[in-house]
């Protein structure tokens, strides 16, 4: 039996890159996690070692630092085409370029001075090939809780279920969210604050009877409101709160203290997308990794 190479990319993962615009007194700070895996022929340096289509990773981390001098980074997406054409372009060896990127918020404190927002990390995942281009973008670590207007009951039942049936609980989540867009020109920033807005007016406005159908909610108010998106990939982690038990001390809870629960957790995730086929399947089916 034969043995054969299957799919395989390389690159440079998580260039940290730091980028400050020094135009008068008031400074702009952009801070990235730069990730780049370059596929095409690369069978020879597998087999061989012959490393001559090899265009070293320490290149494409020294690329980042370069393109952000000469060029400046503006939004994660334009930075991510940018460098994915460039590495597409320059290769003829090289078919296809991911470019993936995390962006940190720094919150102003005064025209030097910045503060780390951790509220959530943006993302992007750019895909170049020879003629064409894929943008999704979307943000993870974006917690979001609701004390009420959350109910969970009527579900099916095994010799094995003991869930109560619940009509007001807490409804917690983390929000990982990844969208791609139908093209590969747009206003990044704008979309990416309106899709965000999307995500959480749905999430605030949703009376929820199971967290599937805010997960559903919030992928439908994306789309309805965002023409530039295809679709939407989401994973909810259902971030459980469990009533405490205060009768052996004979104080009632009516829902007010609550353990805060870490693992196990469910686990929702789903697709939200265009019943038009011109929109089209996704060329690239690990989009949302
Ligand atoms: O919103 C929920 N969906 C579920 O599928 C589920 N399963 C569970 O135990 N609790 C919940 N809550």
């Amino acid at each position: 039996m034969a043995i054969v190479l299957g799919p395989h990319r390389y690159g440079k993962a998580e260039t940290r890159l730091v980028h400050v615009t020094r135009d008068g007194d008031t400074h702009e700070l952009i801070d990235l996690n730069v990730s780049i895996a370059l596929s095409g022929d690369l069978t020879a340096t597998h087999f061989t070692g012959d490393n001559s289509a090899v265009l070293p990773t320490d290149t494409m981390k020294n690329t980042v630092y370069a393109f952000a001098r000469e060029h400046g980074v503006g939004q994660p997406e334009a930075f991510a085409l940018r460098l994915g054409r460039h590495f597409v372009a320059g290769l003829p060896q090289i078919v296809t370029a991911r470019v993936g990127i995390e962006a940190y918020g720094w919150e102003r404190l005064g025209p030097h001075s910045f503060r780390r927002k951790g509220d959530f990390t943006r993302l992007c995942t750019v895909t170049v090939g020879a003629d064409s281009a894929q943008v999704v973008s979307g943000l993870k670590d974006f917690v979001v809780l609701n004390t009420t207007a959350s109910e969970f009951h009527g579900f099916a039942r095994d010799r094995y279920t003991t869930l109560p049936e619940t009509t007001d609980r807490i409804l917690a989540t983390e929000v990982d969210a990844r969208w791609r867009h139908l093209s590969d020109t747009a206003d990044w920033g704008e979309s990416f604050e309106e899709a965000k807005d999307a995500l959480v007016n749905a999430f605030v406005n949703t009376y929820s009877y199971s967290l599937q159908q805010t997960l559903f909610s919030m992928g439908t108010r994306v789309l309805e409101s965002r023409p530039e998106i295809a679709e939407i990939r989401l994973a909810l982690p259902n971030k459980h709160h469990y009533l405490v038990d205060l009768s052996p001390f004979d104080l009632e809870n009516p829902g007010e203290v609550f353990l805060a629960g870490d693992r196990p957790y469910g686990l929702i995730e789903g697709t939200v997308t265009r019943d038009n086929p011109a929109v089209g399947p996704s060329a690239d089916p690990e989009w949302y990794r």
